[in-house]
């Protein structure tokens, strides 16, 4: 695909668990190429909306097209081009990591040595080399979230979609995984990311798409959607509509001592 075009393309998607509705009729286009955010509270339905858009729920209504395929018509052509790092990451845990990667190599239709070649230097430069060989069940979280980031890397997909990424992170694996990350977007491929640390979409972006209760409030580059705000943190609580409740006054009994 060409840069300028939608990596992303949502119409009218929507998806109610019982009473509760998760994603209430999202219209999305994320541009190709760029390092892109998806922010919202707990509960705006990012995680919800993301699994939509990876063919991992079926949506309840809406279309979806990645990389220029519609996900449920052409489920295999959409997920040959993207990686997912989903939340809660399951990994088969009585694999190494070398082992994991080669399995999921093979899975998505790479010959062997090439596999290998690449594991090498994943491994390398996520700092997993030295780890290669224990089994992912004795990995920290970090080391978990980056050899899913290897694995999601592995067959070097158009578009990589990024549930929490650096959630459970230590600042020296987030900076690792953010040099991969930028490295990847600056050859033209699109990260989709989604957090709820505004800090971190701040000095991550060019895009962001802004979730609350369901509904897209906010796109555009950064600057559009900080607008006449101090930080993006300070446009979101505007745009999410955060109230000024008195915490303070709610927990009169908490702290002192006394
Ligand atoms: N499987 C499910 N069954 C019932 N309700 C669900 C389910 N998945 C999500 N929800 C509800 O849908 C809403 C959106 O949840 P979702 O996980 O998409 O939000 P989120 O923006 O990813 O939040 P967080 O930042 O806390 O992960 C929430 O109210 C949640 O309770």
């Amino acid at each position: 695909m060409t840069m300028g075009t939608a990596a992303v393309h949502v119409r009218g998607l929507w998806k109610r668990f019982g009473q509760q509705v998760a994603v209430a009729g999202v219209d999305l286009d994320l541009p190709a190429g760029k390092f892109i955010g998806l922010v919202g509270p707990n509960g705006a339905g990012k995680t919800t909306t993301l699994s939509m858009v990876t063919g991992l729920l079926r949506p309840d209504q809406g279309s979806v097209e990645v990389a220029g395929h519609d996900v449920w018509r052409d489920p295999v052509a959409v997920k040959a081009r993207i990686g997912v790092l989903p939340e809660g990451l399951r990994l088969f845990e009585r694999l190494s990591g070398r082992e994991l990667l080669g399995y999921s190599g093979r899975l998505r239709g790479l010959p062997g040595d090439e596999v290998d070649k690449r594991a090498t230097q994943l491994l390398d430069v996520l700092d997993l080399a030295g780890a290669q060989h224990r089994l992912v069940v004795d990995y920290s979280t970090g080391m978990r979230k980056k050899i899913g980031l290897a694995a999601a890397l592995l067959h070097n997909p158009e578009v990589l979609f990024l549930d929490e990424p650096f959630e459970g992170v230590d600042p020296v694996s987030a900076q690792t995984i953010r040099g991969v990350l930028e490295r990847y977007t600056g050859s033209g491929a699109t990260v989709v990311f989604s957090s709820h640390v505004m800090e971190l979409v701040e000095s991550l972006c060019d895009w962001v798409a802004v979730m609350a209760a369901g509904r897209i409030r906010a796109t555009g580059t950064l600057a559009e959607v900080r607008g006449d705000a101090p930080s993006l943190q300070a446009a979101f609580l505007e745009l999410v509509g955060a109230g000024t409740r008195d915490t303070a006054s709610d927990l009169d009994w908490l702290g002192g001592g006394r």
